[in-house]
């Protein structure tokens, strides 16, 4: 048995038991032990099935997503989005979860051929969808989005998105577009949501954000020049904060998060923090 969490395209929907996780527009199933159900006890359960994938193995047994139709009511369970198993909870779990929404939105959103518009099939032993009249294959979508830490000796650049709880600003950070390099789409990023410019920039590590399918590319980059002006309607507030008086921060679990927190700690000479997968 291999301990932790492996993702696989090898499970058999035909062969029973193993673990299962049910999600729904409400989120995912849980209950006082968590989103992780027997699966043959959670598919005895009055649940809409739309359709089943096995998506890998945690501590060696075989675990399925159920993707649901619409929520219902299973006794003694309730209903949370992804975010909140962000948050708080096993970091693990958490991981299964976010793989297996980002697994169940690419299913759900390729069912048909972009090309011709005919039904595609799931490829067995591969995680695509195919279209024979075209030959296309489709994979899981993931969007490169760049996140980065601007700074100035002790102050950083933060801003917040109207998006954000009230009163926590963050990183700035954007989606590349083609075309780009991740530098290119940083330094493009930056001046259009602060009208600010970057130099020596350094790459720091990446998360995956299945929010719905962003995977996040870090930097650290040092301030060049230009006054912070906002940009309409995606930047409500932009400002320069001493490293001794942050304001509200993102989630201890967020790339952003890290970036700030490693900045900081570098700066004091503190031990630095670990960045979560
Ligand atoms: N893990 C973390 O610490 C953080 C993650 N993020 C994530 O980074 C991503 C990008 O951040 P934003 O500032 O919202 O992006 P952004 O600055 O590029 O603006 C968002 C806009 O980009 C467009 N867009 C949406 N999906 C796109 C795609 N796949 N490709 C190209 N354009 C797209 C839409 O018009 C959307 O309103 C988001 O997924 C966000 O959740 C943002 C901050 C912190
Ligand atoms: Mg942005
Ligand atoms: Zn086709």
């Amino acid at each position: 048995m291999t301990p932790g969490w492996i993702t696989t395209t090898l499970l058999d929907n035909d062969t029973p038991g193993g673990l299962a996780v049910a999600r729904s527009r409400d989120g995912f199933l849980h209950d006082a032990n968590g989103p992780l159900f027997p699966r043959e006890w959670l598919k005895r359960q009055d649940l809409s099935v739309f359709a089943e994938h096995g998506i890998g193995h945690l501590d060696g047994e075989p675990v399925y997503l159920l993707e649901l139709n619409a929520a219902s009511a299973v006794p003694g369970c309730s209903w949370q989005g992804l975010r909140g198993f962000l948050l708080q909870g096993d970091h693990t779990v958490y991981k299964v979860l976010g793989y297996a929404a980002q697994i169940g939105t690419w299913a759900r959103e390729h069912r048909f051929c972009g090309s011709c518009g005919q039904a595609m099939v799931q490829v067995p032993r591969e995680r695509a969808m195919f279209c024979e009249a075209c030959d296309l294959r489709s994979y899981p979508r993931i969007s490169p989005s760049m996140i980065v830490l601007v700074t100035r000796g002790d102050e950083v650049l933060l801003a917040r998105s109207p998006r954000f709880v009230p009163g926590v600003y963050s990183t700035l950070a954007g989606f590349a577009e083609p075309g780009e390099s991740a530098e290119d789409c940083l330094i493009r990023e930056v001046r259009e949501e602060v009208q600010v410019e970057v130099r020596n920039i350094q790459y720091m590590g990446s998360q995956c954000w299945p929010f719905p399918h962003s995977m996040m590319l870090g930097f650290h980059a040092e301030y060049a020049g230009g006054d912070i002006v906002p940009q309409a309607d995606e930047i409500e507030d932009a400002q320069w904060f001493n490293i001794h008086d942050l304001p509200p921060l993102p989630a201890s679990r967020s790339i952003a998060r890290y970036l700030i927190d490693l900045y900081v700690a570098r700066r004091l000479g503190h031990a630095e923090p670990v960045l979560p997968g």
